[in-house]
């Protein structure tokens, strides 16, 4: 099977970017939202990527057109399932939020489309079990930003076919992406690993070893690091990073106990660069604030 429509939900910071590359590799892609600002924003958020593209010589002037008239937004989830091979939730972490996305992707898609999920920590056989077709969903997990970023981690659930995790390989591909195939263990490779970097450089800067700039700066220039983990969390979503640590401490033990200074800083709304305000200072636009 080749995919030829994709519906992707959620457009926040990760769906906005995968609706932008699946759009870009030439598929007809439906970007969904309960939040119509959300959904302005990530079309907003496509002409700019692509703008900036242009900028840099990756990307032609009728490239960028293409890619528009291929991105298309809308609040009727059913519909767009209806009319999908490929449906890539990225609603917020939370279990019951994706298992209601799942379940009406589900009753709505056709018998051959395949329900992928973005997911940073969900076990894909329980995603899997929210629908009457576990062997056609997987985790199909991007990184942030998704058009920069080559990599898609593909999670198997129990009963995910070799025949899902093939096409999911072949569209990724399309897209411009690398992948890798990883079996179900909480947190798969790569979120475990930043979750757990990412908290230590929170636990540091709560115990005053160095400040955030020194601390990233040590890790991007002594560890080779291409980002700092204190301006990676920002750009994550503090929140997001918080949700992962929770669960993979629920999951995996101690080690994995959020900081309390991280969870302070969630607790005061500062989740990084979405909100203006995360370990740095962001401008609307979400540049740094220089100090
Ligand atoms: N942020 C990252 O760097 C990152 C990286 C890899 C994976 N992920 C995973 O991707 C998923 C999304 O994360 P995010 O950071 O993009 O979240 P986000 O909060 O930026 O965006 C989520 C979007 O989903 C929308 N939404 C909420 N309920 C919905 C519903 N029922 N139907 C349709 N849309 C709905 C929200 O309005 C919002 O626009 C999560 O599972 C997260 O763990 C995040």
């Amino acid at each position: 099977m080749k995919i030829q429509k994709v519906t992707v939900v959620g457009a926040g910071v990760m769906g906005r970017g995968i609706a932008y590359v699946s759009a870009l590799a030439g598929l007809p892609t439906t970007l969904i939202d309960v939040s119509e600002k959300q959904l302005l924003a990530a079309f907003e958020h496509a002409k700019k990527t692509a703008d900036k593209g242009i900028q840099r010589g990756k990307l032609t002037e009728a490239e960028k057109l293409k890619l528009l008239d291929h991105l298309h937004t809308s609040k009727d989830l059913e519909a767009a399932a209806a009319a999908s091979d490929l449906v890539i939730e990225a609603v917020p972490e939370k279990r019951d939020l994706k298992q209601n996305v799942l379940e009406t992707a589900d009753a709505h898609a056709p018998e051959h489309t395949i329900l992928a999920s973005n997911t940073s920590t969900i076990s894909p056989t329980e995603l899997g079990s929210f629908t009457k077709r576990p062997e056609r969903v997987a985790v199909m997990h991007f990184f942030n930003p998704v058009h920069k970023m080559r990599l898609v981690e593909i999670v198997r659930g129990l009963e995910t076919s070799d025949e899902t995790v093939h096409v999911i390989q072949q569209v990724s591909e399309q897209m411009g992406k690398e992948t890798v195939e990883v079996n179900e263990f909480p947190g798969f490779v790569t979120s475990r690993i930043s979750a757990l970097v990412g908290n230590e450089a929170f636990h540091m800067l709560q115990e005053g070893v160095a400040t955030a700039e020194d601390i990233d700066k040590a890790i991007k220039l002594g560890l080779n690091f291409p980002m700092g983990p204190l301006e990676l969390g920002d750009l994550v979503g503090l929140d997001a990073r918080l949700n992962n640590l929770k669960y993979l401490h629920e999951t995996l033990g101690e080690k994995y106990r959020p900081a309390p200074l991280l969870e302070q800083y969630v607790k005061a709304g500062r989740f990084g660069r979405k909100s203006g305000k995360g370990v740095y200072d962001y401008t609307e636009q979400g540049e740094l604030v220089k100090k």
